[in-house]
């Protein structure tokens, strides 16, 4: 199976490659501002399967980039989708629990109504639709709270801000269910075997359990790491940030688990694989 990537340093992207012999485009090679440069590489490839990695995942950025979320989030992934369609190719694509808008109490089903509060959900929904309507075998896995050794995520940011400081104040009424990346590639590998095998593919959430809070999430990732930090509760209205946040963003993973036997993976787990490779291993 000859795999193309779309991303090359992104957290899911470096873990694909980890896993499996891929073809693996950079922002050096393909600008995903320019659909047109994704579409001539797909009319090109002779690759059996294409996995969309990358994205523009600068959550507060977006508030003010909305023109630049759209082409990476929105009018690229179409564009792509469109052209795997024509060619007959499987495409896989990623997108994210901020595509719902945080109520209620319950898990996010994948038929649940979508209502993105932010405009990185908003371009990540228009991705999903262009995906949809371009009318190929095609898998969107909606996942979270991404984490891995690499690029820019939550648990980085709190290991680097321990650095400094011995008090962080983290928000402690969004509930989520982080992610290790390295799951999520195993997981997109299985399904584009499933889809060059005949699966129809469809929309699936994969997202680690158990669910949690980012305070929690912080607290996990400094007593594993050995780190003595005070970690102090705060209400998402006391954290100032351009973009506001879902505050209940779990995902129901039974789905998957039932069409394609993917058991959600535990994130503790990960959590410890993740800082043994940043050299936090007690
Ligand atoms: N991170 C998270 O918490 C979550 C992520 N997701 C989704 O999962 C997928 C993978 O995310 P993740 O691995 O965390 O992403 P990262 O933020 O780690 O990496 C983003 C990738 O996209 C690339 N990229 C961004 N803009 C461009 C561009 N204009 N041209 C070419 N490449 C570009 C980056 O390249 P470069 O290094 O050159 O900038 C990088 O490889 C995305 O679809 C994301 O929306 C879903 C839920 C949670
Ligand atoms: C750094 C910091 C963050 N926070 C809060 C802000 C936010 O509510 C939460 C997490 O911060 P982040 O900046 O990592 O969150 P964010 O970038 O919004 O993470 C999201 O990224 C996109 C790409 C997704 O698709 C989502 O699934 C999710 O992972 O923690 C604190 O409360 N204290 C802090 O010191
Ligand atoms: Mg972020």
């Amino acid at each position: 199976m000859k795999i193309l990537v779309f991303g090359k340093t992104g957290q899911v992207a470096t873990e694909l490659q980890r896993q499996a012999k891929v073809v693996a485009l950079g922002r050096d090679l393909v600008d995903l501002t320019d659909p047109s440069i994704c579409a001539a590489v797909l009319d090109a490839t002779d690759a059996d399967v294409i996995i969309n990695a990358a994205a523009y995942t600068a959550v507060d950025h977006a508030e003010s980039q909305e023109a630049v979320a759209t082409l990476i989030n929105s009018t690229t992934p179409r564009i792509m989708a469109e052209t795997a369609a024509i060619h007959k190719i499987p495409f896989l694509h990623i997108s994210t629990d901020y595509v719902f808008d945080g109520s209620g109490d319950g898990q996010w089903r994948e038929e649940d109504p979508v209502n993105p509060i932010n405009v990185y959900g908003r371009t990540k929904l228009r991705g999903e639709e262009g995906v949809r309507a371009a009318g190929g075998v095609h898998a969107i896995l909606r996942t979270s709270w991404v984490f891995s050794a690499h690029r820019n995520n939550f648990v980085k940011t709190m290991l680097r801000l321990s650095e400094t400081e011995s008090v962080l104040n983290v928000v402690e009424d969004q509930i989520g269910k982080p992610t290790p990346a390295a799951d999520i590639a195993a997981t997109l590998l299985k399904m584009a075997e499933a889809l060059c095998d005949g699966h129809p593919g469809g929309t699936y959430h994969y997202a680690g359990k158990p669910w949690t809070s980012w305070k929690a999430f912080a607290c996990e990732t400094f007593a594993q790491a050995g780190r003595q930090v005070e970690v102090k509760g705060i209400p998402s209205s006391s954290y100032l940030s351009a973009a506001r946040r879902p505050l209940n963003s779990r995902l129901d993973c039974s789905r998957i688990a039932a069409d394609f036997g993917i058991r959600a993976p535990d994130w503790r787990a990960g959590l410890r694989d993740v800082l043994t490779e940043l050299g936090y291993a007690k």
